[in-house]
């Protein structure tokens, strides 16, 4: 099976009506993420077939979560889920944002290549950043509440916290910060046989 088909297939599993230039746009992500992988370490995934339900599908099981509204990627890394989630998303704004200079290097680039207006990338630590957005998201950045105590400056009361999740949770959330509310939804990630969840998190109103 081609990975375009394999794309295709993940992308009906997950109920995602993404058009033949969106398909498109997320295989020639994946291509520049193998191609920079070489020289920069971007990724532990390295393998190209591998990157279409490790990155791609994982980062775009959230879509049926996401809220419209200016959204923050904190620790985007390579642009995950940041990137696949602007392609299938045009009309909403992302901003990008890592403290590891190669990586937003590498964003810029992938953001340049894709013709991405919808995503600004910032190379700042999270804890210098000021602009709240209405959503912020990261995968893999770190401990709930650790997350929280960094980017707490730019939560308003109305500001979603979406955390993507392979591991069990239930520690981190008993860990929150008194007030604080979560829920969890499993995400069903199409070629991934692990569990993921997304932890849905809002401040004290
Ligand atoms: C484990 S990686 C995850 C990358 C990406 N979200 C993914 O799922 O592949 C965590 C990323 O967070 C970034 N990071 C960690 N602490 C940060 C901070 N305080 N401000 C900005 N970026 C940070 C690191 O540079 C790294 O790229």
């Amino acid at each position: 099976m081609s990975d375009r088909d394999r794309l295709a297939g993940g992308l009906r599993e997950l109920d995602l009506a993404l058009n033949d230039d969106q398909v498109t746009a997320l295989l020639t992500y994946r291509d520049l993420l193998v191609k920079w992988n070489r020289a920069f370490n971007l990724t532990a995934v390295r393998d190209p077939g591998e990157m279409i339900a490790r990155h791609l599908l994982d980062s775009l099981a959230v879509l049926p979560h996401l809220e419209a509204g200016p959204t923050l990627d904190v620790g985007t890394g390579a642009g995950l889920p940041g990137i696949p989630l602007a392609i299938a998303r045009p009309d909403q704004a992302f901003t990008l944002l890592d403290g590891n200079g190669k990586k937003a290097r590498f964003v810029r680039q992938a953001r340049r290549e894709l013709g991405l207006d919808n995503v600004e990338v910032v190379h700042a630590r999270v804890e210098q950043y000021r602009k709240a957005p209405s959503q912020i998201i990261s995968r893999a950045f770190a401990a709930l509440s650790d997350m929280l105590a960094v980017t707490g400056p730019v939560i308003a009361p109305e500001t979603r916290v979406l955390a993507m999740k392979a591991t069990a949770v239930e520690r981190e959330l008993a860990e929150l910060p008194a007030g604080w509310t979560a829920r969890v939804e499993p995400l069903a990630v199409p070629g991934l046989a692990e569990t993921r969840v997304l932890v849905i998190i809002r401040r004290p109103q």
